[in-house]
């Protein structure tokens, strides 16, 4: 396996004709090689090409389900409603994308859909149960060892004087998940998993890269084998040439483990890349819903074309092997 100090890196620019000023970054490890393509032109909006509406994916075997969720804040003797009747459906296996401006809601949902904050009204049901009607003891055992949480920056959601190998481990020990032996075979497959040498087990995690860093969050997060993991912004305090690495790491994983991901971000580029189904949320409510590209091509709400206008004109191709789209 290489080292992921040997990943290696490539960005150019390049003009092709009719496409704008087209931007890619290659990257490879582990002998898979990928690519991110990035357009400066707007994508061109076709009616004829949109999708009705109804064709927006509606899965039946829901994972996890919000319903009518909303959620108000006491702010100095103020009420602040931060999430207006949300309803959000994810399906196993499946990636959705939430976007949005900054206090538009995005934190206060994923939050209320792990446990984290209770809905003034509304419920939030995972494997069919409805977690807040649970005792807080019950709700960390159902979402506790089946959801994993990561988060924007590493550095401040890691013990920086923790090895990688006592990071990895601890979501096991906490939970007395197998033996000494069988956790630490877990942490080294894990490493292997998320393109990390085994070498650095016994490093402090202060003396990693932030990809490195976000290497072993996601590791963390994949420790307990989650059905589940939400994903906060996983990609913005990482330099573009990582964040190229870390998105294609986690197509992999879900891929390759059918995890469900729901992906936090302002980043609509990361979005698009990974997420099957996209939910635009603007002041606490859900304002549009449905199939990425139908997002990202027919965009029927007033709100989401505004947030798409107002994004780099950079045009992240959904799918599992990005090669394909160059
Ligand atoms: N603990 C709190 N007390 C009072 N108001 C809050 C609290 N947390 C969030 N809010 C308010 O709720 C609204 C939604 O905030 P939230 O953090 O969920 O938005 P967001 O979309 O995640 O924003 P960002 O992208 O900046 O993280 C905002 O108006 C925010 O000010």
């Amino acid at each position: 396996m290489r080292r992921a100090s040997e990943l290696e890196y490539r960005q150019r620019t390049a003009k092709r004709p009719g496409s704008g000023s087209l931007t890619f970054a290659e990257w490879r490890s582990g002998g898979v090689t990928g690519h991110i393509m990035a357009t400066q032109t707007s994508p061109t909006l076709n009616p004829v090409e949109c999708e009705p509406a109804s064709s927006a994916v509606q899965p039946n075997n829901d994972l996890l389900v919000a319903e009518h969720v909303t959620v108000d804040y006491t702010s100095r003797g103020r009420r602040v409603r931060a999430l207006d009747d949300v309803t959000l459906r994810i399906a196993p296996g499946e990636a959705v994308g939430l976007i949005g401006e900054s206090g538009s809601g995005k934190t206060t949902l994923s939050r209320a859909l792990l446990g984290l904050v209770k809905p003034t009204r509304g419920n939030v049901r995972y494997r069919g149960r409805d977690i807040y009607s649970l005792k807080v003891a019950q709700r960390h055992r159902l979402l506790g060892g089946d959801t994993a949480l990561i988060f924007q920056d590493p550095r401040s959601s890691l013990n920086p004087r923790l090895s990688v190998g006592a990071v990895i481990r601890d979501p096991l020990q906490v939970r007395h998940i197998g033996s000494r032996h069988d956790r630490e075979v877990r942490v080294n497959a894990l490493l292997h998993d998320v393109g990390l040498p085994t070498e650095l087990i016994d490093r402090p995690v202060r003396e990693l890269s932030g990809g490195q860093l976000q290497r072993v969050a996601i590791a963390r997060a994949l420790a307990v084998e989650p059905s589940l993991v939400i994903a906060d912004e996983p990609t913005s305090a990482l330099d573009v040439s990582i964040q190229a690495q870390i998105l294609n790491l986690l197509n992999n994983l879900k891929r390759s483990r059918g995890i469900a991901l729901l992906v936090v971000s302002h980043d609509i580029r990361a979005i698009r890349f990974l997420c099957d189904r996209t939910a635009v949320m603007n002041q606490g409510s859900i304002v549009e819903s449905s199939t990425t590209d139908s997002i990202f091509t027919c965009p029927k709400d007033a709100y989401t074309r505004q947030l798409l206008d107002a994004a780099p004109r950079l045009n992240y191709k959904h799918g599992t092997d990005a090669k394909k789209f160059l």
